[in-house]
């Protein structure tokens, strides 16, 4: 193809989302093509060689040549704006003219293209092979459950495929929850799920979601409610302008080729940089809000919740007037997931975003605080146990056997350090929820006391625990903001902030630390954490953003936001597309939370209502054995099963450190590479991972094996013993434990297997056939 003449400003050509899955498919000689063609077209649509015309009988759809056999199929949005929607063979083109088909969605507002040849092609070529499963597919299983019918209605399941899926619904229904039109009379004759996948694969986005979330026996009015509601253009702009394709684009998934690397980049990512581009129209939402005050984003594992915090901190960065200083905070639970939000922040946003943002895990930003206030401080920190165990020894020493060890241990982080106590007489009245057993005032005085005790004990030792680090830092914090609030009311430069590193010992004058506050896995961060938060940024509009899902807290750190200064009533919202875990996994996690209560961080309660998936794969496999030997040979066999999946992709989870060594072990004698997965993340790249539950906190993986969910081990042995002495804290230790066991099944991407020795963790009980049949 020869091109000539001048370049040209303004042209635009963007994508629309799926067309790019389509182009990767390409074949090399083709995409190398493709490539060609975009950079020329982008200079100047009109150069000679394109052949651009117009489609007969279609108003806005274009066609322009590739290479000799391949057009790229375009909408003429206005002047030089166009929308690649796809890129074909000229016979396909030719002959399926009047199946070529597109529009505004009058639902969601949003531009929607459809091939009718190739959905047809799609749901038929499911209907007649079975689908091949992205990885192999786990041995014994229970039987998947059929979707939950509509009320009124015989059960519908796979084995009637004569059946049509969604003869429930009428046409006029089916087009109100914004299901594509010319899709309709297809989707009347779908009567298997594989039909149903393939035309999900091939249909816009909504359509699959609707239609899926349906199947998974959601009514009518559930799928109004959560999937259709959420993305439906308001109710003023119902009356859609559908000549306005400009409008219509701002409401669609595209993303603008602005030079040859980054449409690179997109194609040869693949699935794996699609969140970079293509936000689901809820997410984009969220990310580009303006909130008058802090605003918390809720939602199941996979939502996107990170992705929506990535997104957020580079737009708030890009707000930010010019300047060298970093008025952004993003912060997180530990330090493996601060380094992990450091490298995708870099992907996404680039050097310059990066820059301008201060990315710490929150023991890490606190440890800072302390000792900017007292740089000579040498003191070790100390884990929990350990500080149980000095606990124990104090009791023991004092002879005080009014409280257990454990009691007084949980009292002091929970409630002293926890809500950040600062004296006697706060103690006194500070609010012990949660706590099980209520306290008297004379018992007040002997805790408050024996903390005193316990404290100095620690400062003698030169020992501190994270909690105190933490304690300290809110209360230096608040002090400083007191300061702040204090004394530069009127002389309060809005534009200028200074940050930790900038101000330590400078003498310059207080302003708040930043200007923006991010905070990723929310639910797991401690009352004084969130203290410490609230007074680094000033209360104005989009100071604080938080995202967390309180079904995957694994520390005992429930908090009431409000109380603590952080304020997110009427600014809260929930995701709830899974974009990490197939339906299969998805249904299996969450029937491990059984109907346990969730908070929403503020005292309310959430749930997981409308969390669903439009991924496939197969059902979660789930064995026994009779003894962790037996177990261990399980679980190699199923890494075998899984061989042709890359092991770095691969992971095991276990309940203890020593099950992860025996483990380890037991691999490498097979041959297979273990890799741990230690406090800082993953030891390497190669081999499997394995680790402890509380290691995979924010990690995923294509397959997954969780191993020694038996009883004893989840929940741990030592929670029942709390049953009748403190059922508060026992009830407290199983939501734990569950939840512990939720987030890492929700790791898994595409397969997951679940394997146990003796007797099956209680927590199972749901997913396994009733006893006789075990
Ligand atoms: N809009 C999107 N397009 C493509 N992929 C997405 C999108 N949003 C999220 N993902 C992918 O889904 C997966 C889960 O996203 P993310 O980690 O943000 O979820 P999360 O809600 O924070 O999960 P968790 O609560 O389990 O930590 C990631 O692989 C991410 O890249």
């Amino acid at each position: 193809m020869t091109v000539t003449g001048a370049p040209r400003t303004g042209v635009t050509l963007r994508l629309l989302d799926k067309a790019d899955k389509e182009i990767v498919k390409l074949d090399r000689a083709v995409l190398g093509a493709f490539y060609k063609f975009q950079h020329d077209f982008r200079r100047n649509p009109d150069a000679g060689g394109f052949d651009l015309k117009q489609l007969e009988g279609h108003d806005r759809l274009w066609s322009a040549r590739v290479n000799r056999e391949w057009r790229a199929l375009m909408i003429r949005l206005g002047g030089d704006d166009w929308l690649l929607v796809s890129v074909k063979h000229r016979s396909h083109v030719h002959k399926n003219l009047d199946r070529l088909n597109y529009g505004i969605n009058h639902i969601t507002g949003a531009i929607e293209y459809v091939d009718l040849q190739v959905v047809e092609e799609s749901v038929l070529r499911r209907g007649l092979t079975p689908p091949a499963a992205p990885v192999p597919a786990p041995t014994p299983v229970p039987a998947p459950e059929p979707a939950r019918p509509k009320p009124s209605e015989e059960p519908e399941g796979l084995e009637e495929p004569e059946k049509p899926l969604f003869g429930a619904y009428t046409d006029e229904e089916l087009a109100d929850l914004g299901v594509a039109e010319p899709l309709i009379p297809i989707v009347r004759k779908l009567t298997t799920d594989d039909e149903l996948l393939g035309l999900a694969e091939y249909a816009p986005r909504h359509t699959g979601e609707v239609l899926l979330r349906l199947r998974d026996g959601a009514s009518y009015e559930e799928v109004m409610d959560e999937v259709t509601a959420p993305v439906a253009v308001e109710e003023p702009e119902r009356n859609l302008d559908s000549a306005d394709w400009q409008a219509a684009v701002d409401r669609s998934q595209t993303v603008a080729i602005t030079d040859d690397e980054f449409l690179q980049s997109i194609l040869e990512e693949g699935d794996f940089g699609r969140w970079k581009i293509f936000l689901h129209p809820t997410q984009e939402k969220l990310v580009h809000r303006r909130y008058s005050g802090p605003a918390r984003v809720g939602g199941g594992p996979g939502t996107g919740k990170t992705i929506v915090a990535l997104h957020r901190v580079c737009h708030l960065v890009r707000q930010l007037p010019p300047g060298h200083t970093k008025p952004v905070l993003f912060t997180t639970f530990n330090r493996n997931l601060a380094a992990d939000l450091r490298s995708r922040l870099l992907s996404l946003g680039g050097p310059d975003v990066l820059a301008r943002v201060d990315i710490a895990h929150v023991d890490q930003l606190a440890t800072r605080i302390v000792s900017e206030a007292d740089p000579g401080n040498a003191k070790r920190r100390i884990d929990d146990t350990t500080a149980l165990r000095e606990w124990r020894d104090l009791l023991v020493e004092a002879g005080e056997t009014r409280w257990s060890a454990e009691f007084l241990s949980d009292e002091w982080n929970q409630v002293i350090l926890g809500q950040a106590v600062a004296s006697r007489s706060d103690y006194f009245t500070v609010r012990r929820a949660g706590r099980g057993r209520s306290v008297t005032r004379a018992e007040r005085v002997g805790i408050w006391q024996l903390a005193e005790r316990f404290t100095q004990r620690l400062e003698t030792k030169g020992l501190e625990t994270h909690r105190q680090v933490a304690e300290r830092a809110a209360r230096l914090e608040m002090t400083r903001k007191a300061k702040i609030d204090s004394r530069s009311r009127e002389r309060e430069d809005r534009s200028g902030l200074d940050n930790l590193h900038v101000e330590a010992g400078s003498g310059a004058r207080l302003r708040h630390r930043y200007r923006h506050i991010v905070v990723d896995e929310a639910q797991d961060l401690s009352a004084a954490h969130w203290k410490m938060l609230r007074a680094m940024a000033p209360s104005e509009a989009d100071d604080m953003f938080l995202v967390g899902d309180t079904h995957q807290r694994i520390y005992d750190n429930q908090v009431t936001l409000g109380s603590l200064g952080v304020h997110i009533r009427g600014r809260s919202s929930r995701l709830t597309l899974s974009y990490r875990t197939t339906r299969e996994i998805l249904r299996d996690a969450i029937r491990v939370l059984g109907d346990a209560d969730y908070d929403d961080l503020d005292g309310d309660s959430d749930t997981l209502a409308g969390y669903r998936s439009v991924l496939h794969g197969p059902v979660p496999s789930l064995r026994g054995a009779r003894s962790w030997d037996e177990e261990m040979d399980l679980v190699v066999q199923q890494l075998r099963a899984w061989h042709d999946v890359p092991r770095e992709s691969t992971a095991i989870c276990v309940p203890t450190n020593d099950m992860v060594t025996q483990l380890a072990e037991r691999l490498a004698r097979h041959g297979i590479t273990p890799t741990e997965i230690t406090q800082d993340g993953p030891r390497g790249d190669q081999g499997v991972h394995i680790g402890t539950m509380y290691r995979f906190k924010g990690l995923e993986y294509r397959c997954l094996v969780i191993a020694g969910v038996a009883e004893g081990l989840v929940p741990r042995a030592s929670v029942d013993t709390w049953e009748h002495t403190d059922p508060s804290r026992h009830r407290r230790e199983l939501h734990r434990a569950r939840s512990l066991l939720f987030v890492a099944a929700t790791r898994a991407r595409d397969a997951l297997a679940i394997t146990w020795h003796g007797e099956p963790s209680r927590f199972l009980a749901p997913l396994l056939p009733p006893r006789s049949d075990t």
